[in-house]
């Protein structure tokens, strides 16, 4: 008959355990159907044969009536009885050359895969896809031994599968509120390669309305396939939203004017989980440049707030409320929310870098912000180092080329702040060489620029919601140039910076920080526009 054309877009892996009580195995899975399943894949862990084959068999039959690809879980056997289009196997299951020669070139056959090395041995050996897994927690299987891939692991997987023709789903623990940070915090760093779809077991098993579970998912894996195709493979998770003006730094400098503009007209709501030290000046300078500040942490506080916020950022100065800050940060992505994340030194505890693993798991950042040492420390680099919240030593060789990376590992506009700015969202960087000195001599100078991207990011997606048409992409996380919001908050807090230490009667750190704030409230933006000092650098 030949081989099947799987779309697996949503995969459903079934699991009878896991559905409500009273509800039928048979009318769930034909309501999942009509919700827009793509592929099906029986799994049956603790079962006769004769039954499985049983299930298997009126599996297909509901399957055909769909059009929609069967695949058997682990058994050959169970496939051939049923006729179904293949099965899935995972690594310590028949080995799958031996399931090549006994099933022959037509037969689909998927691997579980969870490291780079089981990819490309999935390629050599002929796999049709993988399933890449578990990228978290799931109370579906026992994976408690397994690492949890996160979006960023199962990147690195696709990496090695770009380019082979072999597609992936991910699985574990995927349901709608990640679904988005998923898809595009896996796309791969260099090729761009990304997911064919999501598997799931209990997000539609598990539902009293699998129809409207699998509806929901599957809208948002189309909106995602379909922006990427209608964009080609573009290297910044951002240019979905498409730049409204080419990338030359004049252009960007006035749009930071006109965000600028937007904030003071807007007043928009910039939720900030920051640390003790500068939780006051912070929500001075969000003030200044016309913005309101809300400073909650309480995880019961954060889901309501979520909703009528501009943007948020997470600055894990103090890490007090590690909860109020994982509930926060999925809300923000929820709710397509720009989020911005300090992780204010990363580098320098165990207890930090586990903590930011543990965020950035959880969530995807629109923007990340540091300094030297905190990128260096993001982007696996110990070229820098940290000493407590400080960067030692000059800095990285390449500044550039560091931002730039990570953005695309991460999939998001990347600050790093220094003597110099470096701003990236993966496809172009900006330096920008405004600030002064005494920036230096007053505490959370640093964090007060993450306020103010925040709020300029906030300013972005508020223009863009504006002044276009809304995209209809579900599954992108945030809408609005997220560069020129980045950049904003760089430009706004440097420049004030740099009429303030010019000012006649700043005599010091003390007199510069309340010249700071007056210089944040006053800057217009004719007097940035003459002062910024951004260039476009080639890497
Ligand atoms: C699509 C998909 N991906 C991964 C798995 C897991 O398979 P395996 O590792 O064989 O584990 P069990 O499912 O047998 O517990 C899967 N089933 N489907
Ligand atoms: C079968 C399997 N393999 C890896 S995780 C998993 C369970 C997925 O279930 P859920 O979608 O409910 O997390």
């Amino acid at each position: 008959m030949g081989k099947a054309t799987i779309d697996y877009s949503l995969y459903l892996v079934t699991g009878r355990e896991f559905l409500p009580p009273g509800k039928d195995y048979y009318e769930s899975l034909e309501e999942s159907l009509q919700g827009g399943v793509t592929v099906v894949q029986v799994r049956e862990k603790n079962i006769d044969t004769g039954k499985f084959i049983e299930i298997a068999r009126r599996t297909k039959e509901i399957t055909d009536k769909y059009g929609v690809p069967l695949l058997i879980n682990d058994r050959i056997d169970v496939h051939l009885a049923v006729g179904s289009h293949g099965i899935h196997i995972g690594q310590t299951d028949m080995p799958l050359p031996l399931a090549r020669t006994l099933l022959g070139p037509d037969a689909i056959i998927g691997l579980s895969v969870s490291t780079p090395s089981e990819a490309q041995l999935a390629v050599q050996q002929g796999a049709d896809y993988v399933g890449i897994g578990p990228v978290w927690a799931t109370g579906s299987k026992d994976v408690s031994a397994k690492v949890k891939l996160a979006p960023e692991g199962v990147g690195r997987v696709l990496e090695i599968l770009a380019g082979t023709g072999v597609e992936a789903v991910a699985i574990g623990g995927i349901h709608l509120p990640n679904l988005a940070q998923l898809l595009h915090g896996s796309i791969s760093p260099t090729s761009r390669n990304h997911l064919s779809g999501i598997a799931t077991i209990s997000d539609i098993v598990g539902s009293p309305t699998p129809k409207d579970a699998a509806a929901a998912l599957r809208a948002v894996v189309d909106s995602f396939k379909r922006a990427r195709k209608s964009l080609g493979n573009p290297s910044s998770v951002f240019s979905l939203s498409s730049p409204e003006e080419p990338r030359s730094a004049e252009s960007l400098i006035r749009q930071v004017g006109v965000l600028m503009e937007v904030v003071r007209k807007h007043t928009p709501l910039v939720h900030q989980i920051t640390n003790n030290v500068v939780i006051n000046d912070s929500a001075n300078a969000t003030l200044a440049v016309g913005a309101s500040p809300i400073m909650a942490t309480n995880a019961r506080d954060v889901a309501d707030l979520s909703k009528v916020i501009g943007a948020l950022l997470i600055n894990f100065g103090t890490i007090t409320d590690k909860e109020g800050m994982l509930v926060a940060g999925r809300q923000a992505n929820v709710n397509r929310k720009p989020l911005v994340f300090d992780p204010v030194a990363v580098g320098a505890t165990a207890y930090r870098r586990e903590a930011s693993r543990e965020l950035l798991s959880h969530w995807q950042p629109t923007v990340i912000k540091g300094n030297a040492a905190e990128i260096g420390a993001l982007a696996e680099s110990n070229e820098v180092l940290s000493r407590g919240v400080d960067s030692v030593g000059s800095g990285f060789t390449d500044p550039a080329k560091v931002v730039k990376a990570l953005a695309q590992k991460r999939a998001a506009v990347v600050v790093l702040t220094g003597v110099e700015d470096y701003i990236s969202d993966g496809e172009i960087v900006l330096k920008a060489s405004n600030g002064h000195e005494l920036l230096g001599n007053i505490t959370g100078s640093g964090c007060m620029t993450g306020t103010l991207v925040a709020t300029f990011c906030a300013a972005a997606r508020l223009h863009y919601l504006a002044s276009k048409e809304p995209f209809e992409d579900l599954s992108q996380l945030v809408q609005g140039d997220m560069l020129v919001g980045a950049l904003a908050g760089v430009l706004v807090m440097t420049v004030a910076a740099e009429v303030a230490a010019a000012r006649g009667d700043v005599k010091g750190p003390g007199t510069f920080r309340s010249a700071l704030l007056d210089e944040l409230y006053n800057l217009r933006p004719e007097v940035l526009a003459q002062r910024a000092n951004v260039t476009v650098v080639q890497v």
